[in-house]
């Protein structure tokens, strides 16, 4: 990478931190290409034995409409408040973009582990790689995600796991952010050999 390069969009220490989740979105739709454009970086996550376990499934315009029936036949169906039911239903049919990511269930744990650490660093890539570009995301684990009706219904297969949903389009209202612990009170540093013989 060369300077010029790196003085396009800001560094990568500006977009991590300027970065905020976003619940308001403008009505209008992403450009055509950017959502193939945006999955192909984020696609570049670290990811053990290049398994790259991840799928997609993206929803707009009409399909925008679909996920929001899909979630208020789930919502209207527990305890929740009818209302709510239809707010969420309107929220979700008025979102330019959602992207659902999943990624095999694998019995081995480990693997298992890897491939959901792998998948989230995707996602982060992909909320970066947005908001460098001025579009705004975020990250939801609505409980639908785990209801089976909900996840047939958006096309998860058995057998996969839901990591993310993600919303994204451009800001309507873009919030503060909100502090974050400083690493200097979480963090134990060994420079020395420990003379109990285990770290404290
Ligand atoms: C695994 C994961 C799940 C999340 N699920 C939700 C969610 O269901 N609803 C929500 O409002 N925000 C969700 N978020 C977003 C966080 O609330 C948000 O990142 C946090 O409030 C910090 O705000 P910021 O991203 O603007 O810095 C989730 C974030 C992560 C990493």
């Amino acid at each position: 990478m060369n300077q010029n390069q790196s003085a396009a969009y800001g560094s990568i220490a500006e977009v991590i931190k300027e970065r905020r989740s976003i619940k308001q979105f403008k009505p209008e739709p992403l450009p055509e290409g950017l959502l193939e454009e945006l999955l192909d970086i984020a696609v570049w996550a670290p990811n053990h034995g290049l398994r790259q376990p991840w799928r997609f499934i993206a929803f707009q315009g009409e399909g925008a409409e679909f996920l929001g029936d899909a979630a208020y036949s789930f919502l209207k169906r527990g305890a929740a408040d009818p209302e709510f039911a239809a707010k969420r239903k309107e929220y979700l049919s008025s979102i330019p973009l959602t992207v659902i990511v999943v990624i095999p269930e694998d019995p081995r744990q480990r693997e298992w582990d890897e491939d959901f650490a792998a998948a989230s660093a995707l996602v982060q890539n992909f909320q970066l790689a947005a908001w460098e570009r001025g579009v705004g995301t975020i990250w939801k684990t609505d409980p639908y995600i785990y209801a089976p009706e909900f996840r047939s219904k958006i096309g998860v297969k058995p057998g996969e796991k839901v990591i993310a949903m993600i919303h994204a389009g451009y800001p309507e209202i873009i919030p503060a952010s909100r502090p974050r612990k400083e690493a200097a009170q979480l963090l134990t540093v060994v420079d020395s050999y420990p003379e109990s013989g285990i770290v404290e």
